[in-house]
């Protein structure tokens, strides 16, 4: 069983009479996972996080960090021994890049020339060119600052990140990018990331455990994502993760048990010379056996641009998305070096897809 990092112990909060933000919390989150609270608006999922490095106090109950108490370290002090990514980057807007990110470990007396030695390695790490180190907060893009704020939050090296829906104000190409590099990020450092967000997808995409939480304050589920899929524990959850949920949930499922089959392929020069004479679509491909698109039954020398690929080791998802999204109706596989490794129907993954399903419920 993985290490626990931090508890809550029946953890309430109330603001004001009425209904609880956070009513009655007991949850173990993992060390060195990502932890994402998810739910609707309004239910307690900041509220939640703020009370993990005291920025908000509870009502009743207990949390602990590596075992200790939050309430027995001062709250400051506390603060500053966890790394804190927001949605608005938060960034001094006075203050160079460089300076921002070296902001915690200049508070807790680290001398400037390391600490900005540190943010100039900090950008590469984020991804961010060196001379962006100059600027000031205002010369960035939004995608930029959010790298700084994911910056800044890792310059004191902390065991514990808390990040409250830092992607959400960025446009969905970005914040795709910006999941990918935290996974990536992830790999490599290893923190505990308890992340807020209000998005089922970026839960399932970056948890390695998701909670729930429901009207009221209340954690309705706390699982794998695939489990979160695949089985809500009631209607409220499946209802939350959508209707997509069963289409979402391949995208667990290796894709192993697909057999692709030979494609008919044609080169360029080959269509231009001859046309598509063999009546039915065939896959145009480069001397290297690399797709280049599709030609049509009776269109002559044209190429139509093809759908996703995919590759051995991909998720069903990618499979069926790859058949779906070519205009011939055969999903094209590549290899590790993207030649051309044989194509596979809808149909076909279709039954991938029910035949590991029998598996599972062991009718055959
Ligand atoms: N400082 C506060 N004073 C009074 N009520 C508050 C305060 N902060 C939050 N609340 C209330 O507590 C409840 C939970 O708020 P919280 O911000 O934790 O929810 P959330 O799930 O993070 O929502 P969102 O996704 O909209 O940020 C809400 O009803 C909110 O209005």
């Amino acid at each position: 069983m993985a290490e626990a990092m931090i508890e809550f112990q029946s953890v309430t909060k109330q603001y004001q009479s009425g209904q609880a933000a956070v009513d009655d919390l007991t949850m173990s989150i993992d060390k060195g996972a990502i932890t994402v609270f998810v739910g609707p608006s309004g239910c307690g999922k900041t509220t939640s996080l703020r009370m993990i490095n005291r920025m908000v106090e509870p009502t009743s109950g207990t949390i602990t960090v590596g075992g200790q108490e939050v309430t027995s370290v001062p709250a400051a002090t506390l603060r500053r021994s966890m790394g804190y990514v927001m949605q608005s980057s938060g960034l001094m807007p006075h203050r160079s890049v460089l300076d921002n990110i070296a902001t915690v470990p200049r508070l807790n007396g680290v001398p400037k020339a390391e600490a900005r030695k540190r943010a100039q390695e900090l950008l590469d790490v984020v991804g961010l060119a060196s001379a962006l180190g100059k600027r000031y907060p205002s010369q960035l893009s939004g995608g930029q600052q959010q790298r700084v704020g994911v910056a800044r939050a890792l310059a004191a090296d902390p065991p514990v990140l808390l990040m409250d829906e830092p992607f959400s104000a960025v446009d969905p190409v970005v914040r795709d990018e910006l999941q990918q590099e935290l996974l990536r990020l992830q790999r490599d450092l290893a923190k505990t990331i308890v992340f807020v967000t209000h998005d089922i997808d970026e839960a399932t995409v970056l948890g390695d455990k998701v909670a729930v939480f429901g009207l009221g304050g209340k954690l309705a589920q706390y699982a794998a994502p695939e489990e979160i899929l695949r089985a809500p524990a009631n209607d409220f959850v499946a209802s939350f993760v959508g209707r997509d949920r069963g289409f979402r949930h391949l995208g667990f499922s290796p894709s192993d048990g697909i057999t692709v089959h030979r494609a008919r392929t044609i080169t360029p020069a080959e269509l231009e010379h001859d046309g598509n004479a063999a009546g039915e679509w065939q896959l145009v491909v480069d001397d290297d056996l690399r797709p280049l698109g599709w030609s049509g039954p009776g269109k002559g020398p044209a190429t139509v641009p093809g759908g996703s690929l995919f590759r051995k080791g991909d998720t069903l998802r990618r499979a069926l998305d790859a058949a779906l999204s070519s205009p011939s109706g055969f999903g094209v596989a590549v290899d590790a070096d993207g030649r051309v490794a044989g194509v596979i129907t809808a149909g076909e993954v279709l039954a991938v897809i029910e035949s590991d399903r029998r598996v599972r419920q062991g009718v055959l």
